[in-house]
């Protein structure tokens, strides 16, 4: 068990906390009750993220929201024999009731890419969705900690953070972009090129997310591994583009949303263990930032109750590293001004 926890990155995390781990809180800690809302539940991450999060024992309510379909959804998890109560709140006028009272919203709801798009061309669409589901959370659940996972997720965060701040509850200790996906990919393909067990292997990848700004510090990786300079070029290349590589394979069906899912639900469980008060639970998180000239920037965080407890920085880059990241900063700070300009100039 304390080597499993310790592994504060990998996969291990999501398997011993489905099986043990949380058996174990739920007996040895307070009860407290762990609400999570999704919003986008009915979709292609929606459905089979809540699948996951219905699995986990920590969450005791999970409150699906979609413009269509919860109630289907929702239906078919509630026959899950396992903890969490789930409800369905479908349609535009039940979106208060759906983020009341929660304490984690995690929002994977707007459309996907296709073939030949960039993540910023999902901006015209994706924009004012995010806007309307932040500004139910800020008038509904100012408190709640916030996961976003709809793209452009450069762009989508500093929209939440405009619009919270617009509503005067704005806490950036507790708006997340959900990056998780990238981390996952990265522990992937360094396993498969190394021969490890891909659930021992953690890769932090900071920056944002998309292309150049995901920025793979492998040099850092555990367990250590090292690769020559046209292995590390390609392995990098092919982590900020996995994304084009699941939306080339699924020709015009839509983007990842099987890992996604399984990605956002690591994420997900991670935010409601540390607000169960478990110590040590680090993700890396698109998060308001002072650490580059970026205004929001993902590095490995120290997760608490009220979210970010400590923003665990960027580490010692290798040269490459750092060339990767002064190729992202100009491309992030762009998208996360259009992010801001969407609110405050319209
Ligand atoms: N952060 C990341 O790493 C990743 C992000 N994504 C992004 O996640 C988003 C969702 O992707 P998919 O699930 O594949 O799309 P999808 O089209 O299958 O599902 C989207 C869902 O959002 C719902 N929706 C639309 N407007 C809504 C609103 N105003 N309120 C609530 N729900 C609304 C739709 O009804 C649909 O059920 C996309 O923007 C995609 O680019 C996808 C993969 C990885
Ligand atoms: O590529 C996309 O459009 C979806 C996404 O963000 C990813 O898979 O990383």
């Amino acid at each position: 068990m304390y080597k499993v926890l310790r592994l504060a990155n990998s996969d291990k995390i999501i398997l011993s906390f489905l099986n043990e781990t949380s058996k174990r809180n739920l007996s040895t800690s307070a009860r407290r009750d762990v609400k999570v809302a999704v919003c986008g539940a009915s979709g292609g991450i929606g459905q089979p993220l809540s699948l996951l999060l219905k699995q986990a024992p920590l969450i005791t309510e999970l409150k699906l929201f979609d413009i269509v379909n919860t109630p289907g959804v929702a239906a078919d998890l509630s026959h899950i024999n396992s903890n969490a109560k789930v409800k369905a709140f479908n349609g535009n006028e039940q979106l208060p009731d759906a983020v009341k009272g929660v304490d984690v919203v995690i929002i994977p709801a707007g459309v996907p890419r296709k073939p030949g798009m960039t993540r910023d061309d999902l901006f015209n669409t994706n924009a004012s969705i995010v806007r309307d589901l932040i500004q139910a959370v800020g008038q509904n659940s100012p408190k709640a900690l916030i996961g976003i996972i709809s793209n452009p997720v450069n762009s989508t965060v500093p929209i939440a953070a405009e619009t919270l701040k617009k509503l005067n509850v704005y806490n950036p200790n507790r708006l997340f972009g959900i990056t998780t996906l990238d981390i996952v990919r990265a522990n992937t393909f360094v396993a498969e090129a190394k021969n490890l067990d891909a659930t021992t292997v953690n890769v932090p990848v900071i920056g944002g997310h998309s292309g150049v700004t995901i920025i793979p510090l492998i040099s850092q990786t555990k367990p250590n591994v090292s690769f020559s300079p046209e292995q590390l070029s390609a392995l990098t290349e092919r982590i900020q583009e996995a994304g084009t590589e699941v939306v080339k394979a699924k020709a015009g069906t839509g983007s990842a949303t099987l890992s996604m899912a399984f990605a956002g639900a690591r994420f997900a469980i991670s935010l409601c263990r540390a607000i169960k008060g478990e110590p040590n639970i680090v993700e890396c998180s698109y998060v308001q930032s002072d650490l580059t000239d970026a205004k929001f920037f993902s590095t490995p965080i120290l997760l608490g109750k009220n979210g970010i407890e400590k923003n665990l920085g960027i580490g010692n880059l290798s040269s490459f590293e750092k060339e990767l990241l002064q190729k992202a900063l100009p491309e992030l700070m762009k998208n996360i001004q259009k992010g801001e300009d969407f609110i405050n100039k319209n």
